[in-house]
């Protein structure tokens, strides 16, 4: 059966998503994936990287649920928990300060002024620092940590030259870090502790103006390796200015949180197929 569903449409730093309310379970599981594809088409439908659902949760305010521009499951997205909390509380299904899981942990996020979101995340794991690979023909010397999902950080000299999407591509399917893959974020350490991250994102298999989860880990090894003190100032692809502050103590890496522009674009109702009866938008 097909029926009209509201969505909002949010940007966090360039970093776009579809929201929906699936509270009453309007979408079921098994349709996630191919409406993520679907509605994330950027010449058939609205457009985004990524589709996030808002679900009940048993104990905290709501779930996160997040699927990439190909239909991909994701534990967790960094950009789409700052754009799930403006969301919520725009529904007036939050506070300005609430708590909210996801399949990676939970997350305490508070609405701050001028359109900007801070999360309190969960540490960080899986920590691999310089991991040789060959890519394209050419060495890198390369950093992991799982930030939620997946995160490759490669420092370079040259951050406008680089070529995220090829050498991106071929470190996010290097062997190394098969089966899951890996997001890819290249690192230009500048003045006055600020970093320039450009992502190459798994799940939208290209570069993205911004990924929240790969500035946090580009953030996090920064300051492992002393490159730069907590609270590190970031600028994503887009332009836009995002922090990331950490607790390091003996490389036991607490505390993180990571703080920036979440802002409502436009709302919008979709003709989506279901499966369930259900209650409609309104
Ligand atoms: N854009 C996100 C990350 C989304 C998930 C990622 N593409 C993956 O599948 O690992 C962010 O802002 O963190």
């Amino acid at each position: 059966m097909k029926m009209n569903v509201n969505f909002s449409k949010l940007t966090a730093a360039g970093n776009d998503f579809v929201l929906i309310d699936n509270r009453e379970s309007i979408i079921a599981q098994e349709d996630c994936q191919a409406l993520a594809k679907k509605l994330c088409d950027r010449k058939y439908s609205v457009g985004a990287d990524g589709l996030i659902l808002l679900e009940k949760s048993a104990c905290k305010d709501f779930k996160m649920k997040c699927f990439n521009s190909d239909g991909s499951y994701a534990s967790m997205c960094g950009n789409g928990g700052r754009s799930i909390a403006k969301f919520a509380y725009d529904l007036g299904v939050a506070n300005l300060k609430m708590v909210f899981e996801t399949d990676a942990g939970v997350i305490n996020a508070e609405i701050l002024p001028e359109d900007r979101v801070r999360l309190d995340l969960y540490d960080p794991r899986d920590l691999k620092e310089n991991i040789g690979i060959e890519a394209n023909g050419k060495e890198f010397d390369v950093d992991f940590i799982n930030t939620g999902v997946p995160h490759a950080v490669i420092f370079v000299d040259d951050i406008e030259k680089i070529d995220v999407f090829g050498y991106g591509r071929a470190v996010r399917r290097h062997k190394t870090f098969a089966p899951a893959g890996t997001n890819v974020n290249f690192v230009k350490v500048i003045k006055d502790n600020t970093l320039l991250v450009r992502t190459y994102e798994r799940g939208v298999e290209d570069e993205t103006l911004a990924c929240g989860t790969g500035i946090t880990a580009s953030g996090i090894i920064s300051v492992l390796k002393g490159f730069a003190e907590s609270p590190v100032k970031v600028i994503a692809r887009g332009g836009d200015k995002l922090s990331v502050s950490l607790k390091n103590s003996k490389d036991k890496i607490s505390n993180v949180v990571l703080e920036g522009p979440a802002l409502i674009t436009f709302k919008g109702t979709v003709k989506i197929n279901t499966k369930r009866s259900v209650k409609s938008a309104k």
